[in-house]
């Protein structure tokens, strides 16, 4: 049964109003974020373009619950972020939210397995290690160590570390950002596979303006706003994308 409690079966997961970010004060402050109005539907696979400073980190990191905005409501379902207590935001991003970064974060004296296991440990109903990596395709690799693994590999390790709590949300910033174009394409298909087979919602920050063509929603930033927002009728998978 849907019911309006259950953030994964409704239709909206985000709902941004005037979400402004101004850092430091008087004349030194930058205004990162300057009046951002978005919508994102459950399910989209939607990429941010810009140019650098424009504000695409501010913003995912506000809807990841990394940070805290100056003015504005970001709604997560029927939940304003931008009133939620430092506890509830922990909880937010414990329970509902994948964080993927252009270097992986991966522990070096920990195998892909235990990379894995930590974000385990610590959720709700998470799937287990071996499934998140099967998933990534990474099943035999499981008892390397990072540094015996590729830079691609290693990011899928990051990518099955973070979609093994199921998260509602999976936020990739510049994902492809250190790997080769090849090795970028398989990235951007496990991604695609998280957003098609497990419904994850999937916002992707990224400077290579080609992975636009394989998202259901491209928005374009500009000094801090949103400049543009559009739904792509047809996409491309991962393997057609050039860079
Ligand atoms: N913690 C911070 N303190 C002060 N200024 C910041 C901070 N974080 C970001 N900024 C500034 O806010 C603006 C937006 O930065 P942001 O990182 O969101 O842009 P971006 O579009 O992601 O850029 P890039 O593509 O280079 O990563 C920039 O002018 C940046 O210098």
């Amino acid at each position: 049964m849907k019911t309006s409690d259950d953030p994964k079966t409704s239709g909206t997961t985000f709902d941004v109003k005037q979400l402004t970010r101004v850092y430091g004060e008087g004349p030194a402050a930058v205004h990162a974020l300057r009046g951002v109005d978005l919508q994102i539907p459950k399910g989209d696979l939607v990429v941010l373009l810009g140019a650098s400073g424009s504000g695409k980190s501010t913003l995912l990191n506000i809807l990841g619950g990394l940070d805290r905005a100056t003015d504005g409501q970001a709604h997560f379902f029927d939940k304003d972020l931008t009133a939620m207590s430092d506890a509830q935001l922990t909880r937010y991003r414990r329970h509902h939210v994948g964080f993927v970064f252009q270097f992986y974060n991966l522990m070096p004296s920990l195998t892909a397995h235990e990379n894995v296991d930590l974000v385990t440990e610590i959720s709700d109903n998470p799937m287990p290690a071996d499934e998140a990596l099967d998933l990534v395709g990474l099943s035999h690799r499981q008892d390397h160590f990072p540094a015996e693994m590729s830079g691609g590999e290693q990011q899928r390790v990051a990518i099955a570390r973070a979609i093994a709590k199921r998260p509602t949300v999976l936020f990739c910033d510049e994902p492809t950002g250190a790997l080769d174009s090849t090795t970028g394409r398989q990235v951007l298909r496990v991604i695609q596979d998280v957003n098609a087979n497990l419904g994850t919602t999937v916002m992707i920050v990224t400077h290579a303006a080609a992975t636009a063509a394989m998202a259901h929603r491209v928005i374009h930033m500009a000094d801090g706003a949103v400049r543009e927002v559009i739904e792509n009728e047809t996409r491309l998978s991962a393997e057609e994308i050039e860079w």
